[in-house]
């Protein structure tokens, strides 16, 4: 009734006609009427359904090419495709790590990222004397190792030698022969120059800036700027990660070594204080003062120092980021790259003059370059230095500097010295990673610590040396420059 009354209603024309053809057509116009309606409703919720079927379809082809374009670009989705992580996530990863490292967390989740590293160079180590170590690398590679650092800055060292004790005790001669395999078939890649261009990480365009000598020289060594080179939260997370690290280590004193007793005189010296020392001050085979004496010192020293924490490939998730990075803008290959070191210089402190590389030296297994990011505007000072060549460069929350410290032919550049101008106001923090000429088999893996001196697990050092251009650092690992400087001038402990 209802409906009829609709249909009436609806139209009334037709139903005033009177006679039954035209109620019939009447009628079935009605009928036609209806189901043109319901025909366009179909047709019309088929086209919408197939409308938003093609916006799905569009979204998801769309974020999948958008991933696949920036893997290309900076490689931040190639650490994406394989884990599903974001890059924001990367830095929270860095920051949430157990003992604040960035290493830490990476080892906790992928164990066998941590046995791989220390095992290959530890084996032999263990059952030898620091000074008769011959790790499972050609020998000749060690010793220049050892005698690069002994000249340059402390590069070496490893991280927990209680580690690498448990891990030579599982290991099995099956391990042993395929580390010894690894050695054999190891082939060495050059690195001859860098080629900076320019990338775009997320969204930023990042082009090289070349700083030219205001010096004449007739040196290879070129410098580059990037600008915005890493991100602030990536900034962020690696000063959060180096402070926690700093803090956990610091609660252990450090021990106290010196290039010369010469140096430890003068520092004494300057501290107005009126102590003789003796060689019988330093902890026998070492240029390292003991425990007592180092805490003495620190306070005399009132821990004046800038502070270094590494981390190694393949011990952060942000090493393969970073690596990938430099490798688009730069061409560095990450397998001639070493370690990662974050350094904090706290206001008043700076580092001497110095070359990243070791002049003279017969070596090719030495840095042919350098990256260095800033991690944090500093307000005064704080400025890497080149004199010879006339550059000085500002610290910039996430810009890189990069240059070359070798020519093509592997021999390293005088004109490339450089320095840390004091601290004046603020905090300067960086990152620094080497990249070698020769790369060689133990290069970017953890090694194992000296045995001497001997020491409470996990205690840090500070090197001071050169005394009148120079500086001391505070680092969370050991190496052996500290050995083979003993050896070669033990003749100054007089
Ligand atoms: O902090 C800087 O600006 C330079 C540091 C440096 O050259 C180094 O640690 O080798
Ligand atoms: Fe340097």
């Amino acid at each position: 009734m209802k409906q009829q009354n609709k249909s009436r209603h609806r139209k009334p024309n037709l139903q005033q006609n009177g006679n039954d053809k035209e109620k019939h057509s009447s009628v079935q116009s009605e009928k036609d009427s209806k189901n043109r309606v319901s025909l366009e409703l179909v047709i019309f919720r088929t086209s919408f359904a197939i409308i938003l079927v093609g916006f799905l379809v569009y979204g998801l082809y769309m974020n999948y090419s958008v991933a696949k374009s920036s893997d290309r670009v900076d490689g931040r989705t190639v650490v994406q495709r394989d884990d599903g992580d974001t890059f924001v996530e990367l830095d929270s990863d860095i920051d949430d790590t157990e003992d604040g490292t960035v290493s830490s967390k990476e080892q906790q989740r992928k164990p066998s990222v941590k046995q791989e590293i220390p095992v290959k160079l530890s084996e032999k180590s263990e059952t030898e004397t620091p000074t008769e170590k011959k790790p499972l690398q050609p020998s000749k590679t060690d010793q220049t190792q050892k005698s690069r650092l002994s000249k340059s800055q402390n590069q070496n060292g490893g991280k927990s030698q209680k580690n690498n004790k448990q891990k030579t005790t599982t290991l099995s001669s099956g391990n042993v022969k395929e580390i010894e395999k690894e050695v054999e078939e190891f082939k060495a890649t050059y690195l001859k120059k860098m080629s900076p261009k320019k990338i775009f990480v997320d969204g930023r365009r990042l082009p090289p800036v070349e700083l030219l000598p205001q010096k004449p020289n007739n040196s290879s060594v070129r410098v580059f700027l990037y600008d915005e080179f890493l991100s602030e939260q990536e900034c962020d997370g690696l000063m959060r990660a180096h402070d926690s690290h700093v803090k956990e280590s610091s609660k252990i004193n450090p021990l106290i070594c010196f290039d010369t007793i010469e140096t430890l005189r003068k520092h004494i010296k300057t501290a107005r204080k009126k102590v003789k020392v003796t060689p019988a001050d330093f902890i026998p085979g070492t240029f390292c003062v003991n425990e007592t004496f180092s805490r003495q010192l620190s306070g005399w020293l009132k821990s004046n120092w800038s502070y270094s924490t590494a981390f190694y490939p393949g011990e952060s998730k942000f090493s393969k980021i970073m690596e990938f990075r430099v490798k688009e803008a730069t061409q560095l290959l990450p397998e001639n790259g070493g370690k990662f070191q974050i350094t904090s210089y706290p206001q008043g402190i700076g580092y001497k003059t110095h070359t990243d590389c070791i002049e003279d030296n017969a070596d090719e297994r030495d840095r042919m370059a350098t990256i260095l990011v800033y991690l944090q505007d500093v307000e005064d000072g704080g400025e890497t230095k080149f004199p010879e060549l006339g550059i000085w460069v500002k610290p910039r929350k996430g810009r890189a500097l990069v240059w070359n410290n070798m020519n093509e032919e592997g021999k390293c550049e005088a004109l490339s010295v450089h320095n840390a101008a004091k601290v004046n106001k603020g905090h300067k923090y960086i990152l620094q990673r080497w990249y070698y000429y020769k790369n060689f088999y133990s290069l970017g893996k953890r090694p194992p610590e000296p045995e001497l001196p001997v020491r409470a697990s996990g205690t840090p050092r500070v090197n001071c040396d050169e005394y009148e251009k120079g500086s001391c650092r505070w680092y969370d690992e050991w190496n052996y420059e500290h050995l083979v400087d003993y050896r070669n001038q033990r003749i100054n402990l007089k």
